[in-house]
Parts: structure tokens; sequence; C-alpha cells
């Protein structure tokens, strides 16, 4: 086995560990996940695992399918049979086997964002709790604490218990499960059925978890189920970089492995091959504040590097054009791989007008993902129902997009009609009740004759039903070709199509793919190689990048403060996040804060946050020394932003580049200036509202500064 050579000593007594739990604590990027992988590659490489014996977790999709990846690399052949996935997907596997075991419907429907949210507020509106009392912010947040088990939540109050419990009635009334039901439901499938997981330990022998510091207990008892009490679990983590507490995760399940799988094997890994010698101390120095962990020390083995900078700016935009100036200068050395890192996603605005307008390509996560716009779901909420035309969500998502007169009242009479006739809410629209106008049961009529003739042809090619749903549904046609913003959405639906062909080709059908867009999580990127990656702490977790710049360094932001200040406990997760954030960087790393910052609507005065106090000395600390703001170099554009044919001069005083001011939109940059007959429209890049086409002869727009050079 020749692929052992790639490891250090240490990594390779936890790659070669033989029977039973093994835990590997070590710090970050010390190759956790590298041994992981290689463990995988080992145990069917020595004989001990057949690929089928074979489970691994991982945090995301993208670090599964890179950790199959390398595993059939190492193997010069491919991973069949195993399973290399998320907790949601493996349990989604089991649920979609078994769902008559937990109660389900054959072909139940996984609730989205969006429903889960509209849920959630019908349900406080039939319970008349009033959003001063709690919001829907604050019920959704409640239910997935008490789902997930979070000892905080199980004194959950009378209140919150009502709403769980409509909300789980109204959900299971729709036939769907959300996202943490996938995995209680996968639980009490196991505990339940002593068959089955006799059937699930003899298949799987070896057990690998990454990230195991970000376990929650719902994951704690899948795993227990899954392995028993002395399990080959192999679990690697950093309890420094446990940061998803708010989704229930206990840094206890890592600091008390020992206590939970008695005579398991504790190693550690000493060697970074991450993180150039300055990040290394500056990152430790940080975390070495945290008492609730166990020391470690880590040597680096990437040599000395640059010495790590914090830089301070005048506002956020100045902050964003300080570290788009440095990006653009390392994009123009030659370096690519970049991040900029940020605790909440509102931070991203000034970031991204400026990187627009600067030409350079970035990509965002965590923000607005494709699956997540709103043509995108539409069009999914059609598929769903093709796939199952019970699915209620979808039906009360698309019954009238495109419009076709089905209101609310239609909607109520349906509800009376299902309750009457004891039908689902999807069968009563199909039979097409008398309560209802002429013109509603036509358009229902319809909207079913739709979609069965669309289901004639599901037998066939995905990419083709796709494509023919967007024609022969409207949807498409809905957006008109001349506004920019509907061209953008577009070109989204012409995306689904593609990604229809693409899951075509890898064997899906649309079941299958419907399960696979629904599991796509948050943290997982969409690949675009050489872009600059915005994101927020969170979703940066495993990943590494050449440069990193952490921006928003500011008391009550990192660490964040909603409202009072925060207890002892939080403020270690805080500086773990941060921990996270710094870890990242390969060779170059940049802290950031800005005096004052405009957030919410809101400019306030703020302070560096406490942790750039616990920096060593040797970080560089440079920027303004006086209130004012410095000038600093500004570049000039080299890729000038899409400008329409004729004139790049000046439209009715418009040019690309100018920063303008909107009374509602705020500050923003101009992109492009169309002009069509005697109309003008201006784009503009807002701050804070995104993209807008505006028509200056209506919207105020007053010129603040034009681009210099
Ligand atoms: N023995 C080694 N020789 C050379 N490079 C290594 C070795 N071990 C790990 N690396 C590299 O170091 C980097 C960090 O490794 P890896 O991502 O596995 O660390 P990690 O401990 O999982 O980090 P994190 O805690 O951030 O998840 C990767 O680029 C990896 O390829
Ligand atoms: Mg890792």
């Amino acid at each position: 086995m020749r692929f052992l050579e790639d490891l250090d000593p240490e990594q390779r007594e936890a790659v070669t560990y033989g029977e039973g739990p093994l835990l590997v604590v070590a710090g970050a990027g010390s190759g956790k996940t590298r041994v992981l992988t290689y463990r995988i590659a080992w145990l069917l490489a020595s004989g001990r695992a057949q690929p089928h014996n074979v489970l691994a977790v991982t945090f995301t999709n993208k670090a599964a399918r890179e950790m199959a990846e390398r595993v059939e690399k190492l193997l010069h052949g491919p991973l069949r049979g195993g399973f290399v996935g998320t907790f949601h997907r493996f349990a989604l596997t089991l649920l979609r086997q078994y769902p008559e075991k937990v109660g389900l419907p054959p072909r139940f429907a996984i609730a989205d964002e969006d429903e889960q949210r509209r849920l959630v507020e019908q349900v406080l509106k039939e319970l008349g709790i009033p959003s001063t009392q709690l919001s829907p912010r604050a019920a959704r947040a409640a239910i997935s604490r008490w789902k997930n088990g979070s000892s905080s939540a199980v004194s959950a109050s009378e209140l919150v218990s009502a709403v769980v419990e409509r909300y789980q009635e109204r959900l299971q009334a729709a036939g769907a499960v959300d996202f943490d039901d996938m995995l209680v439901l996968a639980v009490k499938l196991l505990a339940e059925d002593a068959g089955l997981r006799q059937i699930l330990r003899q298949r799987f022998t070896y057990l690998l978890v990454d990230e195991f510091q970000d376990t929650n207990p719902v994951q704690m008892e899948l795993l227990w189920h899954l392995a028993g009490p002395r399990p080959n679990l192999t679990a690697v983590g950093d309890e420094d970089q446990s940061i998803y507490r708010f989704r229930g995760a206990e840094l206890e399940h890592i600091l008390r492995f020992e206590h939970t799988y008695p005579g398991a094997k504790v190693l550690t890994l000493g060697n970074n091959y991450r993180s150039a010698e300055p990040i290394l101390k500056a990152a430790a120095a940080v975390i070495a504040h945290n008492t609730r962990r166990r020391p470690k020390l880590l040597r680096s083995c990437s040599g000395d590097g640059e010495p790590v900078r914090v830089l301070a700016a005048a506002d956020e935009s100045d902050e964003a054009g300080l570290v788009v100036a440095d990006i653009r200068r390392e994009r123009a050395a030659g370096r690519t791989s970049i991040a900029v890192l940020f605790r909440i996603n509102a931070l991203s605005r000034p970031l991204e007008a400026e990187l627009v307008r600067w030409g350079v390509p970035y990509r965002v996560v965590g923000g607005v993902r494709f699956w997540d716009r709103a043509e995108v779901r539409d069009a999914l909420a059609y598929l769903r129902l093709l796939a199952n035309p019970d699915d209620e969500l979808a039906f009360l998502r698309v019954v009238n997009v495109p419009a076709r007169g089905l209101g609310a009242v239609t909607l109520e009479r349906l509800r009376q009609a299902a309750q009457i006739w004891g039908c689902s809410l999807c069968e009563a629209s199909r039979r097409l009740p008398e309560t209802l106008t002429p013109r509603a049961r036509e358009a229902l009529a319809r909207f079913w004759e739709l979609l069965d003739s669309l289901r004639q042809q599901a037998g066939g090619s995905l990419r083709e039903l796709v494509a023919a749903l967007l024609e022969q549904s409207g949807l498409a046609a809905q957006y008109d070709t001349r506004e920019e913003e509907d061209r953008a959405r577009l070109a989204n639906l012409d995306q689904l199509v593609n990604a229809a062909a693409e899951a075509e080709q890898r064997g899906l059908t649309l079941p299958s793919f419907l399960d696979e867009v629904a599991l796509l999580s948050e943290a997982d990127a969409e690949t675009a190689p050489q872009s600059v990656l915005l994101s927020t702490l969170h979703a940066a977790k495993g990943l590494e990048f050449d440069v990193v710049y952490l921006v928003g360094l500011e008391e009550g932001l990192l660490p964040l403060m909603r409202g009072e200040e925060p207890e002892l406990a939080d403020e270690e997760e805080e500086r773990r996040l941060l921990y996270v954030g710094m870890t990242r960087a390969r060779k170059k790393l940049v802290l950031t804060w800005a005096r004052s910052r405009r957030l919410h609507g809101e400019t306030r005065t703020t302070r560096p946050s406490r942790f750039l106090a616990e920096l060593p000395p040797e970080v560089r600390r440079e920027g303004l020394t006086s209130p004012s703001p410095l000038p600093h170099w500004e570049p000039k554009p080299l890729v000038r932003p899409r400008q329409e044919a004729p004139a790049p001069e000046a439209r009715n005083g418009f040019r690309p580049g100018m920063k303008v001011e909107h009374p509602t939109f705020g500050r923003g940059v101009v992109l492009q200036v169309q002009a069509s007959g005697a109309q003008t429209r201006v784009v503009v890049f807002f701050d804070r509202a995104g993209k807008k086409t505006l028509l200056p002869s209506v919207a105020p727009l007053k010129v603040l500064s034009a681009p210099r050079g």
C-alpha cells in the first residue's frame, strides 16, 4: 500500500488502527479529513472491509464527493456500494426504503425552508399568537431545537409545545417531513425495529465520522443504533471548531467520547500542513483563551509566510475598498484561491458591490442559492407534483403560478371540501367541488390536465420533461426578455434544464433528482474555481484557501450580540468561530474592522473586537490612526462593467462605475446604462438592496462620485 507513504507516523497510526472505537482529536489543518479518507482506502485495500461495509459521514455533500473521489483515486477503482454522505442523506435513504414503518406516505414530500416558514406563520396565526410574543423566526428555531433534542429545549414553554404540536400536525397532514424530521424519524425507525438494526449492523461494519465536534444528540443516537456499544467507529474532530451549538451540537460528545465508548482509543495529530507559521501562531494565541478544550500544540510544516495583519477602516465601504484592492493585487500576482469570511450574511453586500465595481468574479455561499431562487422553486414544485400528485405544499405553492385566478377564496373552499369529503386538499381540488365558481373549476381542471399530460412524458427523458414543463406551464412565459431581472430568471430556468440533463446522465430519475436537490445544504458551495469566495464563517468549515480576509471584527459582530451581553459559553463559541476562520488560510491572513458601520439601516460607531486584543504582538496593525479616513491606493478598473453598444460616454449624466444614492435603496454603483428610444434605464447595484433597474426620469438618483481615470 504505497499510499501510506503520504502520511506522517501519527496519521499512519490512526489510519491503520484496528478494531473498536477510535477518536482522533487534533487541531485545524492537521490532516483529520485526510486520515478519514486514507482509512477508508486502507480498510478496503487490506481486505478488512468491502465497499458496502463502509458508512462515512461528512458535513456537506461537497465534502462527501471529494472524499469518495479521493478514495477512488487511491484505490484506482470505483467505490461502489459504500455510503459516503451527510447524516441527512443517510436518514433519507432509510426513510425512502421504509416509509410505512414510521407512518409516512410512500412518496412523502420534503418541506423546504420557504414552506416551513409559511407553515409556522400559519400555525402562529391559527393559535392567535402575536409576533411580539413569539416571532416566526424564534418559533422555527424553537421547533428545530425541540426536534434536535438539545438539552436547553427540554423544558420548552407550554406556548412552544403548542406551536410544535400544531406545526407537526400540519406537516403530517401535508404528507411532508422537514429537515430535522429526517433524522428524528430515522432514529425512531431504528429504535423500534430490532430486525432492521441487525441488518444494518451486519452490513455497515465500519463507521467513520468527520467534524465529530458538531454532532447533535439526534445524530449521536443514530450512530448508537447503527453501531451498538463497541463499534468500529472512527470519529475525527476538533473541539476548538465546534460552532453549531445553535443547531444542538454538543461539545460533550467529543469531550466525553471515552465515556460513551469505554475502551476507545484516543489519538492526536501534531503537525499542521495547512497554515504558515504566523497564521498558526496567531490562531493558537486566540483559542488559548478558551477553557473548555484539551490544550494542544501544533507544529507548522508550511514555513514562515507573511505576517498576519489587522487593518482598521473608516466604515464598511472603506473596508470593502481596502479588501478588494488587496484582492486585486493578489490576483494580479497569480493567487486565485481567495476567500472573504464574515459572521453574518448582511456583511457581504458592500463587498459584493465593490467586487462588481472592479469586475472581480465572485461567488457567495450561504446567500440566496440557485436552488432557493423563487423561479427555480416554482419549477421544482411542479416537478414534485408530477412525482406525487398529493404533495400539498407544492400544490399550494404553484396552483396560482402563473396566475390563474385561483386565490385565497378558492383555497378556503377547497379546504372545506377536503374536510367534508375526508380527503387531501389535492384530491379535493381534482374532484372540482360545486362550491367553486365555474371559472375556478375550469382553471383547476386545466391545471391537473396539464400535469397529467406532462406525466405521460415523465417516463422519458428528465431533461425533456423539465423543458416541456417550463414551456407548457407558462412558467417561462411569465418573464419578459427585455427586462434585466427577468432575463436573469430565465437564465436560471435554463440552468435548471441543464441540471436535469446532468442528473439524467448520472442515471437519476425524477424522484431521486428531487431528493438530491432537497438535500443540498446551505454549506454546499456552488463551484466556480478562480472566483473569490464570500462565505459565512460557519459555511467555511473544513475548507482551505491561500488567502483569507476576515471582515467585521467588531464588538457586537464577533462576538455577535443580540441585545444583551453574551454569557461566557457564547463567548467561547464565538472565539471558536474566529479560530475556524483564521485556520482556513494557507499563506496569508488579513483581519479587518471598521470604525463605523451601517447595518440594518443604522449607522453605528463601533469598537474593535475583544478578540483582536488576544492576538500576539508580532501581528501587524495598520490603517487609521485618526478618525478621518486616510486616502488609500485605489486601482483603476481592469475590466469595465458591461456596457451597451453605442457610446460609453455619459447618458443623462450616468456612467458605469459612478457612485449614486437613491432615497429608498441607499448608496450604490452604476453597472450599466441602457438607452431604448427616449427612455434611459440605469442598472445600479445597491449596497443594501442589491441590483435594481431604474428609470432616472422617475427615480431620483443623486450622483455622489464618478469613477477615477
Ligand atoms: N502528511 C501530509 N503531507 C502533506 N500534506 C498533508 C498531510 N496531511 C494533510 N495534508 C494537507 O494539509 C491540508 C489540511 O488537511 P485536512 O483538510 O485533512 O486537515 P483537517 O485536520 O481535516 O482540517 P480541518 O480541521 O480544518 O477540517 C490539506 O491540504 C491536506 O492535503
Ligand atoms: Mg477536515
